[in-house]
């Protein structure tokens, strides 16, 4: 594989592939600075999907299937035909239209118009395209590359080399470190099923609150709250499109904390000198307490368990781990946030 990649014109000159702990990933075989280039490849290394592509292999997969895209494969912002295949255009329009001229005796002027024409569609064609739609691609020895959330790393296609190169732009790797990419920002949801694996402390996971009206005044309650009753259908979050809150390990997004502070507008007694926010803070933070509860005990299994363990379950009881993670840091940031004067 190594001498295919040489031949193919892939150069990652400080990686080699190697076991950690029994996940095949990258190590670094010298330093490695923040900003140098991990991998380079020609477009042609790589398995591409671009826009305009039909699906090549309708016997395998329904062209339906593969117009919706495969979401595991890496993608980026479609950064248009390569230069070559628009020299190429521009060869067979220029022949076209010589041969128009002395051939078939269409007068320049025509030819002149019709080419200049056909250039300019297909050069805005590409532009809108690449403002809208992604490509897809599968890229050898970057694949092969791990992800960890909090590393920083671009993959970026140079147009007139018409390569790819992945970078980290956030850190360095010392020599026989495993070296990461980030694969964006992805909750473990995500994570897990795009790519079947759960990333201990990923910085982008959040934890889905079902029935956000419900389970905010059910923990306004266990503070000792009264709220005054919902009418059925006019609660602020329940007339909302999605009734679903979301926390983060920072405490609710803003969509989510902006429900609260509405449903929970009403509470009495009002304390002194607390914010409509501050409160709202609190409720997330017994709320984040009252889904811990629902989780029930989610320690990791421990001792020869996991070896006996089916890798389905070791994954589901980790994803159990983290999302009770999640709620603890919300639990706590929201606390923290609701002493400050403006949170
Ligand atoms: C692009 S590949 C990376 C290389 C892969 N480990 C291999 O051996 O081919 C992505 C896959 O690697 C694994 N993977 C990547 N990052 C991981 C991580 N932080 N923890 C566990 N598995 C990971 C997952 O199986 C994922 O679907």
């Amino acid at each position: 594989m190594e001498v295919w990649a040489v031949e193919a014109g892939i150069s990652a000159p400080h990686l080699r592939v190697a076991d950690f702990g029994g996940l095949r990933g990258m190590a670094a075989t010298a330093d490695i600075e923040a900003g140098e280039p991990l991998v380079s490849l020609p477009i042609g290394a790589a398995l591409l999907v671009t826009p305009k592509q039909r699906c090549p292999f309708p016997d395998f997969c329904s062209p339906a299937f593969y117009a919706s895209k495969p979401c595991r494969a890496f993608s980026g912002p479609y950064g248009g035909p390569p230069w070559r295949s628009r020299a190429k255009l521009a060869a067979a329009l220029v022949a076209g239209g010589v041969g128009s001229v002395t051939a078939l005796h269409v007068p320049l002027e025509q030819v002149l118009n019709g080419a200049v024409a056909a250039a300019l569609f297909n050069l805005i064609y590409d532009y809108l395209l690449s403002q809208r739609v992604k490509w897809y691609s599968m890229v050898p020895w970057l694949d092969l590359i791990n992800h960890r959330g909090t590393v920083e790393s671009t993959v970026e296609y140079e147009y007139f080399r018409d390569r790819f190169v992945a970078s980290t732009t956030s850190r360095r790797f010392r020599k026989g470190e495993q070296v990461l990419i980030s694969y964006g920002p992805q909750s473990n949801d995500s994570l897990l099923q795009f790519y079947g694996f759960v990333e201990a402390g990923n910085p982008h996971d959040a934890y889905r609150v079902p029935d956000l009206a419900a389970r905010a005044r059910a923990a306004a309650a266990s503070m000792g709250l009264k709220l005054q009753a919902a009418p059925s259908g006019a609660s602020s979050i329940g007339s909302a499109p999605d009734t679903a809150g979301t926390l983060t390990r920072g405490g609710p997004d803003e969509h989510t904390l902006a429900a609260i502070t509405a449903e929970v507008a009403s509470a009495r007694p009002s304390a002194d000198g607390v914010t409509a926010v501050q409160r709202a803070l609190e409720v997330a933070a017994a709320l984040c307490d009252a889904e811990l509860d629902v989780l029930g005990p989610v320690d990791r299994p421990r001792g020869a368990a996991p070896q006996l363990q089916s890798a389905r379950a070791a994954a589901a009881a980790a994803f159990r781990h983290e999302k009770a993670a999640v709620l603890q840091d919300c639990a706590r940031a929201c606390r923290q946030r609701a002493k400050r004067k403006t949170p």
